[in-house]
């Protein structure tokens, strides 16, 4: 592994990924990977998750050709220069910020969407410049080993690997230095991932987990509520970081809720749940005895039926739940969706800020200011307003958790600014040393006077106000290298 992890940072410093053909080449090659090879993806996402393959496209695949598209025709304004404001002292030179590529990067992926999770994050880090080494989830295998088959067959291999294995083989490479760590997962594995960077300095993007509530508020039309709620909550049969976890609502709608929900179920999935092809099925034995036993004790409103020799869970909705419950005190990542009775908003609110910061919050009402009030006095990784997960689509948004929900973001621009230095560069010419002369000793009160002036005025009026800052400025060179006071600081 330590050979391998020196090889590929040994051909990053051939300076390959430096130049924006060559990133582009290995984006249009991944790009053709999924498009050539999408049968065997979808196969290895329906082998590991039940997945149809319309579901795994479009929750998978699709994220994954928008985000390479929306990259490609972006990349070339990411990576130039930008040019940054100056002082007065440096208003000649050349100031702006490089973003170059970190160097050697790791991708811890999750099981959950073991496509879209591990190869989001690598077009960003293959975008940002850098050599990357993959580690997709050993729990979905399928997919892990496609991509270890088809990634070394589609882009350069000095430059990006795969390297699957378990706890073990993940344990044996974070011993390794990496220039960055994005690592999708449990927040728990996420301290671990987190102690083993901080060895060598390297900074992580952490992605994890919690229970993301969903508040909802009288004032609604709870039709289009409980519609939306039930895709994003069974959607993968429930095993998406930012389901909504739980609802927060008045108690007298908690009926009304579960006749709408349990409706629309049946609209989603038939009568017959377990022939549905848009529902999946739990992970492995593991989960589903884990989730199967966050029903215990708990009153079910409908659902509650459970295979173990497929590990299918019916949609389940459970009323009155005790926020003391096991079911309250752990994520679900499971189609269970606990109803927590609250008296208002206020109280919703209070809710959610004595627990652990959740990686999304959901919010419905027909109140845009009760919205607005809630984002204000609570926190998350991120929000959606009247439906769930659609942040997650929107690549100009940057996702990721706060606090026990992890840190750092990616999606479109932000992945890219994740996996690269923002190097901030200033270009003076040898020139104009009179100028400079008041910053070298021996100091005097008349010199910080200059500096003060150099410093802290600030013109912001736009070019006419740029041209008057340059006219004071020579002006102040030529004061400063003539005047009885600048022959007083020689
Ligand atoms: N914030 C986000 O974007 C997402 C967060 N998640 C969160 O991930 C969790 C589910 O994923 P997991 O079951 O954790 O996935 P997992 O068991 O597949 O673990 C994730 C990765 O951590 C590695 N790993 C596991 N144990 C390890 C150890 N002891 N030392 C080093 N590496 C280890 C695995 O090899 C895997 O690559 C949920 O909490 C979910 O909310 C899942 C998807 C997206
Ligand atoms: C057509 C709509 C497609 C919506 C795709 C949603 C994909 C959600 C992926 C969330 C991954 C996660 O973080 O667990």
């Amino acid at each position: 592994m330590e050979r391998q992890v020196q090889r590929l940072r040994q051909a990053f410093r051939s300076g390959r990924t430096r130049p924006l053909r060559f990133r582009r080449q290995q984006l249009e090659a991944l790009r053709r990977m999924v498009q050539e090879r999408e049968e065997d993806i979808l196969g290895a996402l329906a082998r590991d998750l039940s997945k149809s393959e319309l579901n795994a496209y479009s929750q998978e695949v699709i994220t994954v050709l928008g985000e390479i598209d929306f990259v490609l025709g972006n990349l070339a304004e990411w990576v130039s220069a930008k040019p940054v404001k100056k002082n007065l002292f440096t208003l000649l030179d050349e100031a702006y910020i490089q973003p170059q590529p970190l160097g050697l990067v790791l991708i811890i992926g999750a099981w959950n969407y073991p496509f879209v999770l591990t190869m989001q994050p690598l077009v960003g880090a293959i975008a940002a410049g850098n050599a990357v080494i993959v580690k997709p989830s050993e729990l979905s295998e399928n997919t892990a080993n496609i991509l270890a088959k088809l990634l070394p067959q589609y882009l350069d291999q000095d430059l990006y690997a795969v390297i699957n294995g378990g706890v073990e083989e993940t344990t044996e490479l974070l011993k390794q230095r990496f220039d960055h760590i994005l690592y999708t997962g449990n927040t728990a594995v996420g301290k671990i991932v987190m102690a083993a960077a901080a060895k060598h300095l390297t900074p992580v993007t952490l992605e994890l987990g919690g229970k993301s509530p969903c508040y909802i508020d009288k004032d609604c039309d709870l039709d289009v509520v409980c519609r939306r709620i039930t895709w994003g909550k069974f959607m993968n049969c429930g095993q998406t970081c930012i389901a909504p976890d739980y609802i927060l609502c008045e108690a007298t709608l908690q009926d009304q809720i579960v006749q709408r929900i349990k409706d629309t179920v049946k609209e989603f999935y038939g009568e017959n749940i377990k022939e549905s092809p848009d529902y999946e099925r739990i992970i492995n034995l593991r989960h589903f005895k884990r989730i199967k036993s966050l029903l215990e004790g708990q009153k079910i409103a409908f659902g509650g039926e459970t295979d173990e020799a497929t590990r299918y869970i019916a949609p389940t909705v459970l009323t009155n739940v005790d926020p003391e419950a096991k079911v309250m005190q752990e994520e679900i990542f499971g189609p269970v969706l606990p109803i927590v009775p609250v008296k208002n908003a206020d109280e919703a609110i209070h809710f959610i800020n004595e627990r652990e910061k959740p990686l999304a919050l959901y919010i419905f009402s027909h109140n845009n200011k009760l919205i607005k009030q809630m984002i204000e006095e609570t926190s998350s990784g991120g929000v959606t307003g009247n439906d769930v997960i659609m942040h997650f689509t929107l690549n100009s948004l940057p996702f990721g958790g706060v606090g026990s929900s992890g840190m750092g973001a990616y999606h479109g621009k932000h992945t890219f600014d994740t996996f690269s230095h923002q190097r901030p560069c200033l270009l003076k010419s040898l020139k104009g040393e009179g100028a400079n002369k008041l910053r070298y000793p021996p100091n005097s009160q008349s010199k910080v006077d200059w500096a003060k002036f150099f410093l802290l005025k600030q013109f912001n009026k736009g070019k006419l106000g740029f041209l008057l800052l340059m006219c004071v400025a020579v002006a102040a060179a030529v004061f400063v290298k003539v005047s009885p006071l600048s022959v007083a600081l020689h």
